[in-house]
Order: C-alpha cells, then sequence, then structure tokens
C-alpha cells in the first residue's frame, strides 16, 4: 500500500449460534485473500478451517484445528491468529473495515450502519426476535471492536432488504394497538442474499432490475422466499422471526398459531419447550430424523417412506410459495433458486415446479443436471418463466456493501450512516 493509496481490504463475519464463517476479501478487486468458519464453539470437539486464496484460488494451503474453542470471542482471536500466520492479520494497515451479518435490524436499519454503542444496544434490544442470531452478531462486533478499536465496523442487516415491504404483506391481521405497541410485524430475512440473487437474476437474463419481477427461493438450513417487483422486495416467508414461512431444517415454519396454545394448555409444555420445538426439534429434522437434504433424498431413492414423507411437505410448502408469490407479482420473468438446497439439489428444483406448465414454469431435466458454480438457466427456451440457479454470496454483497459505507478510508461513514436510517421501530 503506498501512501496516498487506500485501504480496500475488508474482513466479513458471519457469526452463527455455535459457528463463525468469514472472508477476507481486497475490494480493489473483489479477490477472497482468505475464507474460513469455526464450527461446534462451546463443545470440545471445536473445528477451525483456514484456507488462505491469495497464492491461488485452489485452496493448497488449507490448515485445520480441532480443541476446545470456549465461545465467539476466543473463535475470533483464532480467526485473527490464523490470518496473522498469513500476514493477514488484524492489525494490517490495508483493511478497510469489519462487516458483520446482523441478522434482525428491526425497522431501524434499512441500510448497512457504522456501529457504535447505540448501534450494539439496538441490536441487543432484538435478541427477544432473533433468539439464534442476534447474541452471536452481537459478540463478533464486540470482539472485533476490542481487537481494532479504530476500525469502522459495519453491521449489514438481514432485514434491511426487505423494509421495503408495503405495509399490507407487512402488517398481521392482529389488533393493530398491540401490534404497534410490541413492533409486532413481518420483518423478513436472508435479505442481503434475497438482494444479491435478485440482481444477478436480472443480469442473467441480460436485463435491468428494475424491470424485472423474480421469486427467490434461498433454500439454506434456514429457508425464505420472497417476491421482488423492480429491484424492491414486495412479500417474503419470514416474519417477525426467522420461524415463519417454508419448511427448513429443523423449523417448522407456518403453522395454525393454535398450536402453540394447544402444546401448552393440553400437553403441558412451557414457552421455552414451544420454542425449541418449533426452531430446533421441526422442519425436515422433525419429520425424519435427518436436516441434510444429501440424506433425505438418500434414503427416498432407497424407499424410506419418512424421508419420503418430510419431502413432500417441504415441497408442497415450496410450491404454495411460488404459487402464492406469483399472484402477488402478477407477471414473473424469473424464479430463482439459490443456498445450499437449492443450488444443489436437482431433486427439489424438478419437484417445486413439476406440472406447473400452466404458470409457464417448467425445468429441463439435462439443463436441471448441470452442477456448476456459475449462475444458469434451467428450463426450457420454450418456457414461458425463466427457472435459474443462481448461487448466493452474502459475504460478498456483505463486503461491498460495507466498503461502499466506508468509502475506502476511513471518515465519512458514520454521517451516511445515519442518514439511512429509517426513523423509529
Ligand atoms: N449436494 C447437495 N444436495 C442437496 N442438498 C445439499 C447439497 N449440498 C448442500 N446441501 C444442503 O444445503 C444445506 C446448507 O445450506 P447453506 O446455504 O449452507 O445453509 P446455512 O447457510 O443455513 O448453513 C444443508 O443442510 C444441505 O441439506
Ligand atoms: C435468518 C436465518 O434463518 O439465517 P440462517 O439461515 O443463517 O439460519
Ligand atoms: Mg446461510
Amino acid at each position: 500500500m503506498t501512501e496516498s493509496s487506500r485501504p480496500t481490504r475488508v474482513l466479513v463475519l458471519n457469526s452463527g449460534s455455535s459457528s463463525v464463517k468469514y472472508q477476507l476479501l481486497d475490494m480493489a478487486d473483489s479477490s477472497r485473500l482468505a475464507v474460513g468458519l469455526v464450527e461446534r464453539i462451546g463443545e470440545k470437539t471445536s473445528r477451525l478451517v483456514h484456507t488462505p486464496l491469495a497464492g491461488g484460488p485452489d485452496g493448497a494451503g488449507k490448515r485445520e484445528r480441532t480443541g476446545p474453542i470456549a465461545d465467539h470471542t476466543a473463535a475470533l482471536r483464532a480467526v485473527a491468529d490464523e490470518l496473522a500466520r498469513d500476514g493477514l492479520g488484524l492489525d494490517s494497515p490495508e483493511l478497510a473495515a469489519i462487516g458483520h451479518r446482523v441478522v434482525h435490524g428491526g425497522l431501524k436499519f434499512s441500510e448497512p450502519t457504522v456501529v457504535d454503542d447505540a448501534v450494539c444496544a439496538e441490536i441487543e434490544r432484538l435478541v427477544p426476535v432473533a433468539p439464534l442470531h442476534n447474541p452471536a452478531n452481537l459478540t463478533g462486533i464486540r470482539t472485533a471492536r476490542e481487537l481494532r478499536p479504530d476500525l469502522p465496523q459495519v453491521a449489514v442487516f438481514d432485514t434491511a432488504f426487505h423494509t421495503t415491504m408495503p405495509e399490507h404483506a407487512a402488517r398481521y391481521a392482529i389488533d393493530i394497538e398491540t401490534a404497534d405497541a410490541h413492533r409486532i410485524r413481518r420483518y423478513g430475512f436472508h435479505g442481503t442474499s434475497h438482494a444479491y440473487v435478485s440482481r444477478k437474476t436480472a443480469e442473467l437474463l441480460g436485463k435491468d432490475p428494475a424491470d424485472v419481477n423474480v421469486i427467490v427461493l434461498h433454500l439454506g438450513n434456514g429457508a425464505s422466499a420472497s417476491a421482488v417487483a423492480g429491484g424492491r422486495c414486495v412479500d417474503t416467508s419470514m416474519g417477525l422471526t426467522p420461524l415463519e414461512g417454508l419448511v427448513m431444517g429443523t423449523r417448522s415454519g407456518d403453522i395454525d398459531p393454535a398450536v402453540t396454545f394447544h402444546l401448552e394448555r393440553v400437553a403441558g409444555m412451557s414457552t421455552d419447550e414451544i420454542d425449541e420445538l418449533l426452531n430446533k426439534k421441526s422442519g425436515l429434522v422433525g419429520l425424519c430424523g435427518d436436516n441434510d437434504m444429501r440424506e433425505i433424498r438418500r434414503r427416498v431413492d432407497e424407499g424410506d417412506p419418512r424421508a419420503a414423507l418430510a419431502f413432500d411437505i417441504y415441497i408442497h410448502r415450496l410450491r404454495k410459495y411460488i404459487g402464492a408469490y406469483t399472484a402477488v407479482l402478477g407477471r414473473v420473468d424469473a424464479v430463482a433458486f439459490t443456498a445450499g438446497v437449492g443450488e444443489n439439489a436437482a431433486a427439489v428444483r424438478e419437484a417445486a415446479v413439476a406440472g406447473l406448465e400452466a404458470l409457464g414454469l417448467a425445468v429441463d431435466a439435462e439443463r436441471n443436471a448441470v452442477r456448476s458454480d456459475e449462475p444458469r438457466i434451467v428450463s426450457p427456451d420454450s418456457a414461458g418463466t425463466v427457472v435459474a440457479v443462481v448461487p448466493t454470496d452474502e459475504e460478498l454483497e456483505i463486503a461491498a456493501q460495507t466498503f461502499a459505507l466506508v468509502g475506502g478510508d476511513r471518515s465519512g461513514g458514520e454521517d451516511r450512516a445515519r442518514a439511512g436510517r429509517a426513523d423509529d421501530a
């Protein structure tokens, strides 16, 4: 780095309840310098996998270490040590900022925001509506601030992209005073992915995002659908929390809310037990004991009826959302599949649109079977609506938003961040 050049590197942290995923990117050319993952934090068998990529994208220098990592603070210190071993330490003057995925930003944050004490306090206030995610996000931010107090830390919120939803999509039909008193409404999540994928889908179609209507199906462990009209989110399947909507790895998605009263009154379960049941013991794992779609497909192919039922319920819900968002959008230019399941499970894509020719939807078996990291069309040329696989890249999007906010130097970011905020949550 010469004296006049500005730092261009951004470290992105995605802290989950028991894991930290991270990437170091150079935003001068959007290249990746290192990627890694710490998993099973808090257990004896924690594992850190670190891959430096500066010497080439083959991952040849991959390093792995196992052994207890007590908490997220220890995990981030271990990540900092690994980066330092490659000469990419957090003390580097080439680091422009650290970007953090924050799952719940309420209504206050519709833009990426430079973190200060007030922002931390707001993320903390939202813990009850993102109990699996916000506490880990906050620990990541606090540790990173301790390690580099001089560096801008930018929070990029999962909820931000969905703040454009119209009131009729964002509100629940419950007593309006009660809802407002407790800020109960639909916020939506995975917004960084929905924004990135809807934009990439327009690119794949050779069109301006403003001219394209897309249904994005983000199918990972957590899963959500969104309806994006001309680049703006108009509806999404997750709600007050990431529990609503599609069937997920361990979450139920939509249920009759009276199921919870019934569990309490008739089954004698506590609120915490019901929370745990719906968030961690439901969805695919609750239905068939597995939450990994690869394993479920293997069992389906072997004729396992429980796995087949779980798969069918998952697909049925997905198809209902495709139908619903077709009605919400009126005209659908593309349906884009993304995240671990959406990008890799051809059987899910095929089943999700089977028999929907009347909606213009179909997959071409040969195209659908292709494995690739590139965005690609899997529908036949004759289909009225494009079905596409568009790999998501939340880390790149977080890095880009972070870098754009701090302007590649350490001034000005805060004012712009504040200007981007809505009035109140
Ligand atoms: N080849 C594959 N076929 C089917 N499913 C896959 C494949 N690879 C990954 N998955 C699914 O992707 C899921 C993880 O997706 P991902 O987007 O990484 O989730 P998250 O970010 O929520 O951890 C796994 O649970 C697994 O079911
Ligand atoms: C919001 C959410 O569900 O995130 P994840 O898929 O990472 O659990
Ligand atoms: Mg994910």
